[in-house]
């Protein structure tokens, strides 16, 4: 089987697990103002996987994201659950310990990467200081140089222009794509980006979209993304995971979720919200309500108080993640029975 990453560090099989998320609880303060941004969300994502975090805003994907890097900003913090990387837990890694998995094995492109630079430094500079923090990554750092400026091939930018450039002097889809070379400067095995198309104009989007499923290909990165933007999923995602009010409640591949294999009322609805080729013929019907406040969160499933499936059962009691036998998981007391009593 082919194997990811090129450096001498350990490797992980395509397909095999990489990151693995099991029962992950997030919460932002204490008491009874404190809300659980990620409840008892279990996800995992396989080496070569190009997997997209999807929901309506406020649904928890950035807060689940910055709790793969450790992360997560104050107030916030886990109290339950574990994230293991290539079968270790990362739950009890020392913040120096911590330090030496970002960046060389786990890597983030943040939302806004457009304000990621240093304004006083040119973009080379800031790359050679990378580098001299690295120095396990590359010994010789003239190595490191010609590295980046790889990348910035990949990306589509002139390396010799961007070395010498203060970000001032890049546009915001040039900055987004520097932002994606340097998050892969020391070669990580994972690259998290969080809606790395949203700030940007339509020829750009395009352009990342195309860059990413390049880079994907020839680096054999894993990649995970947070967006709201299903038409970039359908594109670029191998694996879709969705999430709503902090929990997760569905996961599979793109074709099942995009094609006939979606189960859950939610995705189904914000499918059908979307104007987009993917909908080319059909009505778009607006998902009614919205998503509940995470500090008054009605009682049973979540999404009870908008679903047109909803029965009574649904209101009083919170329906449990339930994979089928090939790794397809659901939250949905009615999605789960029809499973049930099809045997699958
Ligand atoms: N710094 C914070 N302090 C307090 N609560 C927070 C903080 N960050 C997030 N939260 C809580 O976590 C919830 C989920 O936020 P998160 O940013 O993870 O959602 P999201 O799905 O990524 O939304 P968006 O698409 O708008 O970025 C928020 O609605 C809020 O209640």
């Amino acid at each position: 089987m082919t194997a990811v990453s090129q450096s001498s560090r350990a490797t992980t099989a395509v397909g095999e697990p990489l990151l693995e998320i099991k029962n992950l609880t997030v919460a932002f303060g204490e008491g009874p103002g404190s809300v659980r941004a990620v409840e008892d969300v279990s996800l995992t994502v396989n080496a070569g996987e190009i997997c997209a975090l999807v929901g309506e805003s406020g649904c928890g994907k950035s807060t689940l994201a910055y709790s793969l890097l450790g992360i997560v900003p104050p107030p916030g913090q886990v109290i339950a659950g574990e994230v293991t990387f290539r079968g270790e837990s990362t739950t009890g890694l020392s913040t120096a310990e911590f330090n030496k998995l970002r960046g060389a094995e786990l890597a983030m492109v943040f939302q806004g990467a457009m304000n990621a630079f240093n304004p006083v430094l040119t973009i080379g500079k800031q790359v050679e200081h990378i580098l001299q923090a690295h120095p396990e990554s590359f010994a010789d750092p003239q190595e490191g140089r010609q590295y980046f400026e790889h990348l910035l091939e990949l990306v589509q930018l002139q390396p010799e222009r961007i070395w010498k450039s203060y970000e001032s002097q890049l546009s915001g889809g040039m900055k987004q794509r520097v932002a994606i070379a340097v998050s892969l400067l020391l070669k990580p095995s994972v690259v998290i980006l969080d809606e790395p198309t949203t700030a940007l104009d339509v020829l750009n989007q395009r352009l990342v979209i195309d860059i990413l499923k390049d880079l994907h290909r020839t680096l054999g990165v894993t990649i995970i993304f947070v967006t709201h933007d299903l038409a970039v999923v359908a594109e670029l995602a191998t694996r879709v995971a969705v999430m709503y009010a902090g929990r997760l409640v569905e996961s599979g591949t793109t074709e099942e979720i995009f094609g006939n294999g979606r189960r859950h009322p939610y995705v189904e609805a914000l499918i059908g919200a979307i104007p987009s080729v993917l909908n080319a013929g059909l009505r778009v019907k607006p998902i009614g309500g919205s998503v509940p406040n995470l500090a008054k969160l009605p009682p049973g499933c979540r999404f009870a108080p908008r679903c047109p499936l909803a029965e009574p059962v649904c209101s009083a009691q919170e329906p449990d993640l339930i994979s089928d036998d090939h790794d397809h998981l659901v939250a949905c007391h009615v999605a789960n029975r029809a499973l049930e009593v099809s045997g699958a």
